[in-house]
């Protein structure tokens, strides 16, 4: 079958990711703008597809859903582009603590190769704040499997994180 058709199919195809019955939907581009879109910014994409919730204590959640465009090892997902995932829900996470934040430094470690076509879970937590720097740990499951771990070092921006 020609990739093109491959794509349409998977263009087609709604992806189930609706969040845990305690969850509420979290709008991340009215937190920090629309310019969070390299990663979350296609809802019918081929690379990722996801949607961020908040838990009652107010920590954030997201299910991800990884499609071809992501591919690393046959079949998985790229590193890259967990790396991504992190990035973007870590530093998300802090953003929704109440910090205006750019990521300096991020830590990833890869458990478990993750398949394309799966909804996982990221979960995320503020675990330390000094001064400055926001650290964030995080996690991306599915079941029992964890397929990667990531601590997060935000440092906060002046002015909200827009432009002087
Ligand atoms: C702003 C800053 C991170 C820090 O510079 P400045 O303001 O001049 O501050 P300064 O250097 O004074 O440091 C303050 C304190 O922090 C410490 N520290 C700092 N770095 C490190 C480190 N690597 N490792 C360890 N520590 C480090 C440093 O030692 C100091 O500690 P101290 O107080 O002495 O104990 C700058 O390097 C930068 O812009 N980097 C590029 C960031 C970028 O492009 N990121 C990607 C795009 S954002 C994204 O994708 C995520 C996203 C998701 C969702 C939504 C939105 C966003």
């Amino acid at each position: 079958m020609p990739n093109s058709t491959v794509l349409k199919a998977c263009e087609q195809t709604e992806i189930d990711l609706s969040g845990a019955a305690d969850w509420v939907p979290f709008d991340a581009p009215a937190l920090v703008g629309d310019s969070l879109r390299f990663v979350s910014g296609d809802s019918r994409g081929d690379r990722f597809r996801a949607r961020y919730y908040r838990d009652a204590e107010k920590h954030l959640h997201a299910r991800f859903w990884l499609g071809p465009e992501a591919e690393g090892p046959p079949g998985h997902a790229h590193g890259g582009a967990v790396a991504a995932i992190m990035d973007e829900a870590l530093g998300l996470a802090a953003w929704a603590a109440g910090y205006p934040i750019v990521v300096g430094n991020l830590n990833v470690s890869f458990r478990n190769m993750l398949p394309l076509r799966k909804v996982v879970t990221v979960e995320s937590r503020v675990v330390s704040v000094e001064g400055r720097k926001i650290m964030v740990h995080g996690r991306i499951f599915r079941g029992d499997t964890t397929f990667a771990e990531a601590q997060c070092l935000c440092i906060t921006i002046p002015n909200n994180g827009l432009p002087k």
